[in-house]
């Protein structure tokens, strides 16, 4: 379970971009992160991977009751946590003139000895696993290419499988398929579901396309000013609250009137904190 409580984040020169944010995501949920540009997803994610403090004044955040952080100060044992949390974000973050099996292997590289994985010296045992998830996420033809070799959406699977073989308890995603195409982006988000489903993994990603988060993630979270102002049901959006919280960016978002979203509002669960409480918390 990942627990943020009382989260805020002021940078320097003031700007406050996470607002008392405190979210729970259990074990195996897929939540997608939405929200205009500017509204505090990447922030949000940097902060529950450890890899930024959040402002000192009581928020916390944890992960399966391990810390990742408290009152502003990163827990010291923090790699500890991160070897149960997987990345993929919108840049690829593999080693481009490493062959992708040594990519996806090194996942697998916190549960090591330390002089094996100075060495990056993999058992055949480790390498089988490698080859098995890329495999599941369809690329294993290209496990022996440098992973510059492979495409956009190549890359972004390889990120997937280097979580498999780190076994990742939580997925964090940050734009994963911002730069891709449709046909590569919907198998990117396919992946993601398949860690979630058949692993049990919580998957938290961060999205531009809300039709991505409708199909894919049964739970929306939308920031707006670093501030939560909905968390619930995907499918209880409706096209009036997106307009709201995307302001100028609607358009762009949404697309015209060909979109799915331009559907019926479905009946909102008593807990939502709905968007038209945007005029409150703006
Ligand atoms: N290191 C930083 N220093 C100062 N301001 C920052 C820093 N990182 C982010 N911000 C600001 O915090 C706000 C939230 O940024 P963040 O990247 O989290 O937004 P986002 O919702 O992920 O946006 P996008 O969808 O465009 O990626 C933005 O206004 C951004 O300019």
């Amino acid at each position: 379970m990942v627990e943020i409580k009382g989260l805020s984040k002021t940078f320097r020169g003031g700007f406050r971009a996470l607002d008392n944010v405190s979210l729970c995501f259990a074990q195996g949920e897929m939540v997608a992160l939405i929200g205009a540009s500017g509204s505090g997803k990447s922030t949000l994610l940097r902060h529950i991977s450890g890899l930024m403090a959040a402002d000192g004044g009581g928020g916390t955040i944890s992960i399966d009751g391990q810390s990742v952080q408290k009152d502003g100060v990163v827990d010291r044992n923090i790699r500890a946590v991160r070897a149960n949390v997987g990345f993929v974000f919108q840049q690829f973050n593999l080693v481009g003139r490493l062959p992708v099996l040594t990519n996806v292997l090194t996942g697998g590289l916190s549960r090591m000895p330390l002089w094996r994985s100075c060495l990056k010296l993999f058992t055949a045992e480790e390498k089988a696993l490698g080859l098995e998830a890329l495999a599941r996420v369809g690329i294993s033809d290209h496990a022996y290419k440098r992973a510059s070799a492979l495409s956009g959406g190549q890359q972004q699977r390889a990120a997937i499988a280097r979580t498999i073989v780190q076994k990742a308890r939580v997925v964090l995603a940050d734009e994963p398929i911002a730069s891709l195409d449709p046909e590569s982006a919907r198998r990117v988000m396919q992946t993601l579901a398949d860690v979630n489903q058949l692993d049990k993994s919580t998957v938290i990603v961060s999205l531009h396309q809300v039709d991505v988060a409708l199909r894919f993630c049964p739970r929306t979270v939308a920031l707006h000013k670093g501030r939560v102002v909905y968390d619930g049901p995907s499918n209880a959006l409706t096209e009036t609250m997106l307009r709201e919280l995307y302001g100028s960016e609607a358009e762009d978002i949404l697309g015209g009137s060909n979109s799915s979203l331009t559907r019926p509002a479905a009946p909102a669960p008593a807990s939502f904190d709905s968007i038209p409480a945007l005029a409150v918390a703006a």
